[in-house]
């Protein structure tokens, strides 16, 4: 295992999405020990505390689709200035959020870092709409599209430049819900994606092998892993907003993490979407933990 010096940092941001209380994802993680967790495996760890979120919902949806534009990107123009800080820095940006929009900030923080970033999008959904395709209006669902560059200008161009990551160093594991516009997106992009159909028939073991051989077949310089806690089956993490069953599973989820681990690629993580509102007993921040576990490290023997 190798030593990292680890930074924490919250996102209380619940406004791209529409059920409340996923701003409270980052307390409910915290209460679950993660920093005395990452610490007993060895690690530094420092919680630089929340990025400051406005908590008033925007009534002006007038000119675009997207709800709550301009509070979601004031909240990632503050979260990738401190990311950036933290790399810069020389830390492992570990994030907890809040909702999937925040993954907007973060890869904006990330990637002047790293020229040929690799993402490994772990999730029920694709999150690849843009203003024009998106169902919803909910920003959550986009910020896989926003980092390649498409949809608001607002969203694209946060710490002044774009694309922030190129379609070909994208993975994709354990989409089962893609809306129209993504899957057209991701054939004519020529997005990697591992849906539940490849999990449930080659199995996790060669669905990770692949995603890993693949990055590095890209020759990417770091590896973002952006966890959706709905990438796993509701059964196990049902505190989320948007569950969708049919899902990875506890034992499958483990694995992943320790096999990313061992293979040295991750330089930044962010665990998204726990709810506590929706969650019973927080049980979805306490797999959130130990998942966190397995991807720092932690082993049995
Ligand atoms: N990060 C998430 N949970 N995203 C869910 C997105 C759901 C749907 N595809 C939408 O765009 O509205
Ligand atoms: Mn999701
Ligand atoms: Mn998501």
């Amino acid at each position: 295992m190798n030593k990292l010096d680890i930074a924490i940092i919250g996102v209380p941001m619940d406004l791209g999405q529409a059920r409340r209380g996923v701003d409270m994802g980052p307390s409910a993680i915290r209460y679950a020990g993660v920093v005395e967790r990452l610490e007993a495996i060895g690690h530094e760890v420092t919680d630089e505390g929340d990025i400051q979120v406005r908590v008033t919902k925007s009534s002006d949806m007038t000119q675009t689709n997207l709800k709550n534009l301009n509070e979601v990107r004031i909240g990632n123009t503050k979260l990738a200035d401190k990311v950036h800080e933290v790399v810069t820095n020389g830390k492992f940006p570990l994030v907890l959020g809040g909702d999937h929009s925040i993954a907007i900030g973060t890869l904006a923080g990330i990637s002047d870092r790293y020229k040929n970033l690799g993402v490994i999008w772990y999730d029920a959904h694709a999150d690849l709409n843009t203003d024009e395709t998106s169902p919803s209006g909910n920003i959550h669902g986009m910020p896989l599209a926003v980092s390649l560059g498409l949809g608001h200008d607002e969203l694209v161009n946060i710490r002044g430049f774009a694309p922030k990551v190129k379609p070909e160093n994208i993975v994709i594991i354990g989409a089962r819900s893609i809306d129209p516009g993504e899957r057209e997106l991701i054939k004519e992009r020529g997005i990697k994606v591992y849906t539940m159909h490849e999990i449930d028939r080659l199995g996790m073991t060669a669905v990770v092998e692949d995603a890993i051989s693949y990055l590095k077949s890209r020759e990417v310089d770091g590896v973002h892993l952006s966890l959706d806690l709905d990438g796993l089956d509701p059964l196990y993490t049902p505190g989320v907003g948007t569950p969708v069953p049919g899902g990875i599973t506890y034992r499958e989820s483990h694995l992943a993490m320790e096999m990313l681990e061992e293979s040295g690629l991750i330089t930044s993580a962010e665990f998204v979407e726990v709810n506590p509102i929706l969650d019973e007993r927080n049980k979805t921040a306490d797999v959130a933990v130990a998942l966190m576990g397995s991807l720092f490290g932690e082993r049995l023997l």
